[in-house]
């Protein structure tokens, strides 16, 4: 990459206006791209996302676009940060105006939904050889406006494109670390939003302290389970990508995925709550590609199970926890560490 590395941020939300500040701020030329017009204009007047951020005052550096062209003109790297459910149709309609040597990133946490494909499959598969990776980790966006300190990780299979992103964002409050796990990294991201509706329920219908730590760790477990089989590294599980964001999201009132499962663990219907919090939730389209990679595996994931019964509809809250506790007695660990079903 060159000095100044030009960054196009594809997504004009809470976590795409934050990244692209972020990365305006350290140096490299970035633009953010939002699909709506009027909002990008609106944004580029206030110079505040006031929709999504209204907190942050945007640095002077950075550019706005809803012009894909433009934002792709000559970039280095392109930062991807749309929800799970338009990441596919996004990498179809870049793929003309990517230039050849641009670099793929992408901070969505989820599933290509209906598949269960990760998002790096997906990226791959259009954009084979080039250079890709993971922007995760434990952090709030809304943390990151205010400058808060914040540990994130970024995990490509070319080590050294991780590291150079990773130093893009790196900064005074942003310790950005680097990996080689993309699997691992994207399990972490996206299997925490499923565990945070369980444990968000069951401080909805207020079971108390250790009914959240309980779910916390068994929910860890699930995740180590799943990932290992798939061939993601512990480690990266046990770090900021898995154990880091599943703690912040199961705890931090600012997730959008625990406020869901609170409300359904009130008693609210999924529709309202949904609509009452008004940003993207992942957990209700990744509890599906968490089951069904589950099963494909023949693992035994109850904690995400029953939350996906419990986004279906097909149980309750209180059922889904009588259930769980209903389950037979047995170690804890029944076939060695992260092997149990
Ligand atoms: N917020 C956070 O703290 C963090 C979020 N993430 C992840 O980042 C991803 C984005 O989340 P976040 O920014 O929070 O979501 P928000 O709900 O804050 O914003 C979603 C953004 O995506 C845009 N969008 C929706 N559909 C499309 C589409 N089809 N094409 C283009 N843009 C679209 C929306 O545009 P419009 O306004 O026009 O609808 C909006 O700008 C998610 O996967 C999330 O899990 C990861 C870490 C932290
Ligand atoms: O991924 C996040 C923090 O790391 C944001 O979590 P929510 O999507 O639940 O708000």
């Amino acid at each position: 990459m060159s000095d100044t590395t030009r960054v196009a941020v594809l997504g004009a939300g809470s976590w795409g206006t934050a990244l692209a500040a972020v990365l305006a701020r350290h140096g490299s030329d970035t633009c953010l791209w939002g699909r709506d017009a009027a909002q990008m204009t609106a944004l580029a007047a206030a110079h505040r996302n006031l929709r999504y951020l209204p907190e942050l005052e945007l640095p002077d550096t950075l550019a706005f676009t809803h012009d894909l062209s433009r934002a792709l003109a000559n970039v280095d790297v392109v930062l991807i940060v749309v929800p799970s459910h338009a990441f596919a149709t996004l990498l179809l309609q870049i793929e003309p105006l990517l230039p050849a040597q641009a670099a793929i990133a992408w901070a969505t946490k989820g599933f290509e939904p209906g598949t269960g494909r990760f998002l790096h499959e997906l990226v791959g598969a259009r954009y084979p050889g080039r250079p890709a990776a993971v922007v995760t980790g434990p952090s709030f966006a809304r943390e990151v406006a205010q400058g808060l300190p914040t540990a994130l990780t970024v995990h490509a299979l070319d080590a050294t494109f991780a590291q150079q992103l990773a130093a893009l964002l790196h900064g005074p409050a942003l310790r950005a670390y680097s990996g080689t796990d993309v699997l691992g990294a994207e399990l972490g991201g996206a299997m925490k939003n499923v565990l945070a509706v369980a444990t968000g329920a069951a401080d909805g219908m207020q079971l108390g302290l250790n009914a959240r730590a309980g779910l916390i760790t068994r929910g860890m477990n699930e995740m180590l389970r799943l990932g290992v089989a798939l061939g993601a590294h512990a480690e990266t599980l046990m770090g900021l990508a898995g154990l880091g964001d599943l703690v912040l999201t199961c705890t931090g009132d600012l997730s959008r995925n625990r406020r869901l499962g609170m409300a359904l663990g009130r008693g609210v219907p999924l529709a309202q709550a949904l609509a009452e919090i008004g940003q993207v939730v992942e957990s209700v389209l990744s509890a599906e590609e968490v089951v069904r990679l589950a099963e494909r595996l023949d693992l035994d994931l109850p904690i995400s199970f029953h939350v996906r019964a419990v986004l279906r509809g097909e149980m309750t809250p209180s059922e889904g926890l009588r259930a769980l506790l209903a389950r037979e007695q047995k170690p804890e660990y029944p076939s060695g560490l992260f092997e149990s079903r």
